[in-house]
């Protein structure tokens, strides 16, 4: 499973914190300390860089099978280990819906091919995500794949029968429901926030309580049920406080932000560039006050980046008819510094938390998301927090230009991203050569 590779990392600062040198060699972290030392490895000059284990990202869409023209597995896996990634979770709206054991074994086995990072398909709750019928949830757990998190995403499960149903039914082998919460009358035509914004643009409204009622009434339903129940892309104020309350209660929920609604704001459909439309929609600064609160304070429990690509023909494109949603991948450990560790609301242990251990424990992958100590896996990022960069997506591994964040100026560099001890990105530029399946 290892290149045989070894790697001294001299100097880093494991979380932030007291700077050490760490080896990784035989695909796990075989050292820790200031005197560590190994004449064969190769030595990366670690001063004045944050070592943290390596990103889960619990909501990617990686768009194959159906949609290569917008990203594949490769390219997104590539952009996913440029983002300092090392395992993703690929959501099933793709053509065919992963709604099978056929379908998702055929992401995972792509995943695992391409080497990038450990890719681990979500299972459509319904067939189609039409909302009409289970999809054969228990096929898909047994399958390879070995399915953990079950989500019509870009759908909302509206059905409060079968949403129920579902979260009896995962409970069976552990498995979670991830909520796309969005009330579809409540939201018909919707193009962004329903504000002061959207009624001076002329712009059919997505008002905050499309999102709060299907929450409020998931929690719900995941208390009676005794279930586990995860929130996508949480975006409002209210949200907020329904997942607070919930979990004072001791409901079993566990709630996601996106990098984009930790730092944009509804102001910038003013230019009407489709870029920034995007589902839930961008809110107020109220709102983007609130989630970062409550990420800070653990009610939010992790940053998914939702990393939606689109072609040029879906957004290039009058604001109306455009596709929503937005890439994410490669630029989100920068916009959580900017959010949360430059403002000086969380510390780098805290970012291992809400990128790297929760969204592991949420999606029940054991080998990602661990502490860096001696003999665990080396799933690992280095990041450089004094570095800045300007966003060209041009440059980007993705296949898709819709970046919001092109042309800005973001704190924060990945130097490299280890899988399995394997370097997946040095320097901060891809090890193409290198990835080489060794299974
Ligand atoms: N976020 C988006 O705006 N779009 C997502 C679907 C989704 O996450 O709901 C997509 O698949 O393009
Ligand atoms: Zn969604
Ligand atoms: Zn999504």
């Amino acid at each position: 499973m290892s290149t045989g590779r070894k790697y001294l990392l001299r100097d880093v600062a494991p979380y932030g914190g007291d700077r050490t040198t760490v080896l990784l060699a035989d695909g796990v972290v075989a050292a820790i300390g200031p005197e560590v030392s190994d004449d064969d490895a190769t030595v990366i000059d670690g001063r004045g860089l944050v070592l943290l284990p390596g990103l889960v990202d619990l909501h990617t869409h990686l768009r194959e099978p159906g949609r290569e023209d917008a990203e594949t597995i490769r390219t997104g896996t590539r952009a996913a280990a440029l983002g300092g990634f090392t395992a993703v979770h690929a959501m099933a709206n793709t053509t065919p819906t992963q709604d099978t054991a056929g379908v998702v074994e055929q992401v995972w086995r792509l995943g695992r091919d391409a080497g990038w990072v450990d890719v681990h398909p979500v299972g459509a709750v319904t067939v189609g995500l039409e909302g009409e019928r289970l999809a054969e949830l228990g096929a898909m757990a047994e399958s390879r794949a070995q399915v953990r998190v079950f989500s019509d995403d870009g759908k909302c499960v509206h059905d409060p029968v079968l949403m129920r149903r579902a979260l009896e039914y995962v409970k069976a082998f552990d498995g979670v429901v991830a909520q796309h919460a969005q009330e579809p009358r409540l939201t018909e035509n919707a193009q962004m926030h329903e504000g002061v914004v959207s009624a001076e643009l002329g712009l059919a409204g997505w008002p905050a309580v499309a999102e709060e009622a299907i929450i409020a009434r998931d929690v719900l339903l995941a208390e009676h049920v005794g279930s586990r129940l995860h929130v996508c892309h949480l975006s409002t104020a209210g949200s907020v406080e329904i997942i607070r309350w919930a979990k004072s209660r001791g409901i079993d929920v566990t709630a996601e932000v996106t990098p984009h609604h930790l730092i944009l704001t509804d102001e910038l459909a003013r230019g009407y560039d489709p870029t920034f439309k995007v589902n839930p929609p961008l809110r107020t600064q109220r709102d983007v006050e609130a989630v970062r609160a409550g990420l800070a304070d653990g009610t939010i429990d992790i940053v998914a980046t939702d990393h939606a690509p689109h072609t040029r023909e879906d957004k290039d494109c009058e604001w109306a008819a455009a596709a929503f949603g937005m890439t994410g991948l490669e630029t989100a450990l920068s916009v959580v510094q900017e959010t949360m560790v430059d403002t000086g609301r969380m510390t780098w242990t805290d970012v291992a938390r809400v990128l790297s251990e929760a969204p592991a424990r949420i999606g029940r992958v054991s080998d990602h998301g661990r502490p860096i100590a001696v003999g665990e896996p080396a799933n690992l990022v280095l990041v450089d927090p004094a570095a800045r960069r300007v966003i060209n997506p041009e440059e980007q591994a993705t296949k898709s230009g819709n970046s919001p964040f092109r042309g800005r100026d973001l704190s924060g560099c990945i130097v490299a991203t280890f899988l399995r001890g394997r370097a997946t990105v040095l320097d901060g530029t891809s090890c193409d050569e290198d990835v080489v399946v060794r299974w």
